[in-house]
């Protein structure tokens, strides 16, 4: 069964935001401190004639990896990640995506992750999340989202 976090995240999210109508269409969901998914590209994802660009795969990795940070109750900042490409992207399929935290040393947060097309694996992505206080994303000025108050509490003394 699939469990449902409190926080979510940015709702204008380039990756999976439900009210950001430009978004990659990355819908996620929880097990545990891991995260499931699923994605489907079309024409506007367009790397090559039916395939993929490598930077919508970065970014769903991204934003993949990032969802983590839910199930971990750290909010954080990608600070680096590596996307090896393994196998054809193909447009038109639905990809099924999966991340996890490796390793926690202190902030720094290791995550990986993997899409795959059914059992081809078509990318996996390394990360180093730097675990930040909500208050990191003060500085615009914007609203933040009401579901990210006090998120990261209890972790900040961890
Ligand atoms: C649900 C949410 C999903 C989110 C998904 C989307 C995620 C994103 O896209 S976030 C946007 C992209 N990323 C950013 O904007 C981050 C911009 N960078 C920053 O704000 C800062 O550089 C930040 C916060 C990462 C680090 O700054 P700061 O808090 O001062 O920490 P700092 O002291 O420099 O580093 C902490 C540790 O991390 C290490 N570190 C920091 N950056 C890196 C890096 N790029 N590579 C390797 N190590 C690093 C440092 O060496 C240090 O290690 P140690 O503790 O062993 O000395």
């Amino acid at each position: 069964m699939h469990s449902a976090p409190a926080r979510t995240h940015d709702p204008m999210c380039m990756g999976c935001g439900h009210a950001n109508p430009g978004n990659l269409g990355v819908r996620v969901w929880f097990e545990g401190q891991r995260v499931h998914g699923e994605v489907l590209l079309d024409e506007r994802h367009s790397g090559a004639p039916g395939y993929a660009h490598g930077g919508a795969i970065a970014a769903i990795m991204d934003d993949l990896l990032g969802q983590v940070l839910i199930p971990l109750d750290r909010p954080g900042v990608t600070a680096t990640i590596t996307v090896d490409f393994r196998g054809p992207a193909l447009l038109g399929r639905t990809l099924s995506l999966e991340s996890w935290c490796e390793k926690i040393d202190g902030r720094k947060l290791h995550m990986r992750g993997e899409i795959r097309d059914g059992d081809t694996l078509v990318a996996e992505a390394r990360a180093l999340f730097i675990h930040v206080d909500v208050s990191h994303w003060e500085a615009s000025g914007q609203p933040l989202p009401e579901s990210w108050q006090g998120w990261g509490g209890e972790a900040q003394n961890a």
